[in-house]
């Protein structure tokens, strides 16, 4: 008899929580909140926690949701110096966030080749991997809610209502569209210059804004929203096949 393993991965971004319910490699549902999902009546065997949180907040979100499911094992994953058969670029590897980490294992096994994953969260990250599994390193960039909030923020002027925010066609004339389509331009154009350097590279994106960066991105892209809890999964799974 096949024994079924069942594992929630929690994604804590700076933003939002995604949790990803699992048994063995098939994901059963994928829930985005700031806290706990209650009453799921999934009972995992494991719960594979991944945080780029503080120190702080990530101790108060494994209390909350340990005690939502008691009876699961825990772990906490953590960026190292090589998991899955990848090679963690940075000089300290525990510094790169462990999102990163996640998501540069799952995109090197899933393209099976050269890859570069982006990343569109609280932040924009952008990571090179190459078809040996060796990590080349990588990009952080203010993400398109954080350079808009930090545009309205610091400025007296830069004010419009959300009903303003329209598609447009010519250059931008309104407050509301030079800002969003400024922010759009600023991503755009880092990521098409990344793309110049490394045309021949498979291109993989994911996180919360990504489907504003497809459409508007001629590169193209596989789309996979889940490429952070499925490098969980596999880091996670590792590691207790490692403990047995
Ligand atoms: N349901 C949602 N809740 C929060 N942010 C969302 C949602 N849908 C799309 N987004 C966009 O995704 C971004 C957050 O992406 P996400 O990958 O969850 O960030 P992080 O991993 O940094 O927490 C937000 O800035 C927002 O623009
Ligand atoms: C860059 C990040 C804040 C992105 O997190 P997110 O956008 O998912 O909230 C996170 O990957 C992080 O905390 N990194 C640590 C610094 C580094 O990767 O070099
Ligand atoms: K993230």
């Amino acid at each position: 008899m096949s024994v079924v393993a069942s594992v929630l991965v929690v994604d804590a971004g700076n933003t939002s929580i995604k949790f990803t319910a699992f048994e063995n490699e098939q994901i059963l549902w994928v829930q985005r909140d700031d806290s706990c999902p209650v009453d799921t009546g999934f009972a995992p065997d494991r719960i594979y926690f991944a945080s780029v949180r503080s120190k702080e907040q990530s101790a108060l979100l494994h209390a909350d949701i340990q005690a939502e499911f008691p009876g699961s094992v825990w772990f906490t994953l953590t960026s190292q110096d090589e998991a899955c058969g990848v090679i963690n670029a940075y000089v300290e590897p525990k510094r790169l966030g462990v999102d990163r980490w996640l998501g540069v294992i799952a995109a090197h096994h899933r393209a099976k080749g050269d890859v570069v994953v982006v990343d569109a969260g609280t932040a924009i990250k952008v990571d090179v991997v190459g078809k040996d599994g060796v990590h080349l390193g990588g990009y952080i960039a203010p993400g398109l809610g954080m350079m808009e909030n930090v545009l309205l923020s610091k400025t007296a002027r830069i004010r419009y209502d959300a009903c303003e925010v329209v598609a447009g066609r010519g250059l931008p004339d309104s407050t509301a569209r030079a800002v969003t389509e400024g922010c759009h331009e600023m991503v755009l154009g880092f990521l098409e210059r990344i793309h110049r350097r490394y045309p021949n590279f498979k291109w993989v994106v994911t996180g919360g804004d990504s489907q504003v960066l497809l459409s508007l991105l001629d590169i193209s892209m596989e789309y996979q929203p889940n490429l952070v809890a499925l490098g969980a999964k596999l880091v996670g799974d590792e590691q207790v096949r490692g403990n047995k």
